[in-house]
């Protein structure tokens, strides 16, 4: 998480220079108390900027068929806006998805302008809608659980003609990453352990089902399993552990 900042203040020999000394005083203030206000998505409610970053899981013309069904079934499921501005309360909440994850913290949308501008989130960097990942993901806060909506597309080619077992990987790792950090708020994987248990076609739709096992003091336990829509194929089982940092962890101090 927010790893790229790590790598590109600790890129090209810079190990033991603090950030301090690679950006300008004000930039790097304002970095810092920015970073400092990193919440769980849980709690990011209105964004300070009037710029809204690009929500990514928002339908597309690539979806198929399927995969608009189920994201319709859940979507009916989460919270509404209603006109006299009360929302209707559901246990649901569809979560955006932007295409760097330093938009999560206050500013982000400007901060993601002066850090490594050119870093993307792996999975949200490929032109051709459908070609890759297409996925959304819906949280359920009270159950402490979250389903993603996830099409896999033709370029995720590992065995002849289905989804290569690190796509896979990088879904599970995203999603129960996703639900650890709105849970616990900034995280990174310590451990991912994947049973694969059955083939999955190219341009297949499945669901990733993830929920919380426990938190023990800074880890944050997630167990995960990959079906079919209806829920009669199981593709893949995983658990997951994510270990809380503090922002300085990316920036090579100790917590
Ligand atoms: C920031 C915003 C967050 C919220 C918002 C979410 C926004 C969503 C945005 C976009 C969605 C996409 C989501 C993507 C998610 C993907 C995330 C990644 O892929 S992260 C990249 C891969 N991971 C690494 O590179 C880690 C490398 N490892 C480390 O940095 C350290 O080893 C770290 C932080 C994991 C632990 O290091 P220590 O020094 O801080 O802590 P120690 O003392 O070693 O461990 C703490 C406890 O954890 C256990 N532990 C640590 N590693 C373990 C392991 N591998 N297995 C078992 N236990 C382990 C230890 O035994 C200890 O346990 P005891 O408290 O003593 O009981």
């Amino acid at each position: 998480m927010l790893g790229h900042i790590a790598r590109r203040l600790g890129s090209n020999g810079l190990k033991g220079i603090s950030p301090q000394q690679l950006l300008p005083k004000e930039t790097h203030r304002h970095l810092q108390s920015s970073l400092d206000t990193i919440r769980p998505i849980s709690t990011v409610s209105l964004w300070p900027f009037s710029s809204q970053p690009r929500d990514f899981s928002q339908p597309n013309s690539s979806w198929s068929p399927e995969m608009q069904k189920v994201y319709d079934h859940y979507y009916a499921l989460c919270d509404t806006d209603t006109e006299n501005g009360e929302g209707k309360k559901r246990p649901w909440r569809k979560l955006p998805s932007y295409n760097r994850s330093i938009k999560y913290a206050t500013g982000g949308i400007h901060l993601s302008k002066l850090i490594q501008a050119k870093a993307r989130l792996f999975t949200r960097n490929v032109k051709e809608q459908g070609a890759t990942f297409e996925y959304v993901v819906f949280v359920n806060k009270e159950e402490k659980r979250c389903v993603c909506v996830f099409q896999a597309g033709r370029l995720l080619e590992g065995a002849p003609g289905h989804v290569h077992g690190g796509a896979i990987a990088t879904m599970i790792d995203t999603v129960t990453g996703t639900l650890a950090g709105f849970l616990s708020g900034p995280i990174m994987t310590a451990n991912l352990n994947i049973d694969y248990r059955s083939p999955m076609p190219l341009d297949s739709v499945v669901l990733i089902h993830s929920a919380l096992d426990r938190i023990e003091r800074r880890k944050t336990y997630i167990t995960s399993k990959v079906t079919s829509t209806d829920e009669s194929k199981l593709y893949t089982e995983a658990t997951a552990l994510f270990v809380s940092i503090s922002v300085g962890h990316l920036f090579g101090s100790r917590n």
